[in-house]
């Protein structure tokens, strides 16, 4: 498996030696160094249990490492507010309240009002093709759309760094591979760094410039491999021999993982 060379480029957040240690006395993540580079796509792909989570809600501040430390480089000491989007596997709307208050919420809870904020609402819903449906409510959206509504409220406040949990696991294969689509097309506009969970090696190939495969038991880094296809991605790089080739590499990196634990069971 072809190693990634180190990022050129500062990194947009650095995990220093990090462990995570659960009151339970699980240990979620064991020595973690990894460093994620501006304008990266880079996928966490592992087992159940390996820390992915873990390490997004370290990196979004939700928890705090046990060991070892989070930096951003790109900023100065101490200003602690790194902007970041969170879109997690569940859409998480508010049923009572519109596409519009949805994704209007991130900018209310900084004080902007609706009068303030409209523009940049009805910007963030028509880069995900919703503007019609801003005065929808979830329950006339499909799972697709709900989705997006989601990814739209974490475009909002424009953050350079976009964490995703495992976003489309719940969705069927064709809206998962039309937002596979959607979440590239803003990538590259936008120029965002994204950090994706996911447990599917064809959909980490799909997506990334680069995946980090993890180990669980305890959760650890074991494979990083860069995938050097062209962007922008269509669907024929899905049938195409070089993203067969990565989804091997991919698929063997997991594999190994996997026998390792079997053996230590
Ligand atoms: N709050 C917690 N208390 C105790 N153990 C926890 C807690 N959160 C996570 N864990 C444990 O830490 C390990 C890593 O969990 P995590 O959710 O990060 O894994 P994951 O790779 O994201 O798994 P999945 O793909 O199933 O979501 C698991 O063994 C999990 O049971």
């Amino acid at each position: 498996m072809a190693s990634r060379p180190p990022a050129e480029t500062q990194p947009i957040v650095s995990l220093q030696g990090i462990t995570k240690s659960f009151s339970n006395a699980t240990v979620a993540l064991k020595n973690l160094s990894l460093d994620i580079g501006a304008g990266e796509f880079v996928s966490l792909l592992g087992p159940s249990g390996c820390g992915k989570s873990t390490a997004l809600r370290l990196i979004a501040g939700l928890s705090s490492p046990t060991n070892g430390r989070i930096v951003w480089p790109g900023e100065a000491p101490g200003q602690g507010d790194h902007e970041l989007g969170f879109v997690f596997q569940e859409p998480t709307l508010m049923p009572w309240a519109t596409v519009f208050a949805n994704v209007h919420l991130p900018l209310r809870l900084k004080g902007r009002s609706v009068a303030v904020a409209r523009d940049e609402v009805m910007d963030a819903l028509e880069m995900v093709g919703l503007a019609g449906f801003a005065d929808s409510y979830p329950r006339e959206l499909s799972g697709g759309m709900k989705m997006r509504v989601s990814i739209a409220r974490a475009r909002v406040t424009r953050p350079k760094l976009l964490l995703m949990d495992e976003p489309f696991a719940a969705l069927d294969e064709i809206t998962r591979f039309k937002l596979n689509n959607d979440i590239l097309r803003l990538w590259e506009t936008l120029g965002w760094t994204v950090i994706f969970v996911t447990h599917s090696v064809f959909e980490s190939v799909y997506l990334s410039s680069r995946i980090v495969v993890m180990a669980a038991r305890p959760g650890r880094v074991v494979a990083d491999l860069a995938v050097d296809a062209p962007y922008p991605r269509t669907e024929e790089f899905r049938t195409s021999h070089l993203y067969s080739d990565y989804c091997r590499q991919a698929s063997e990196a997991l594999h190994a993982t996997l026998n390792e634990e079997e053996r230590a069971e």
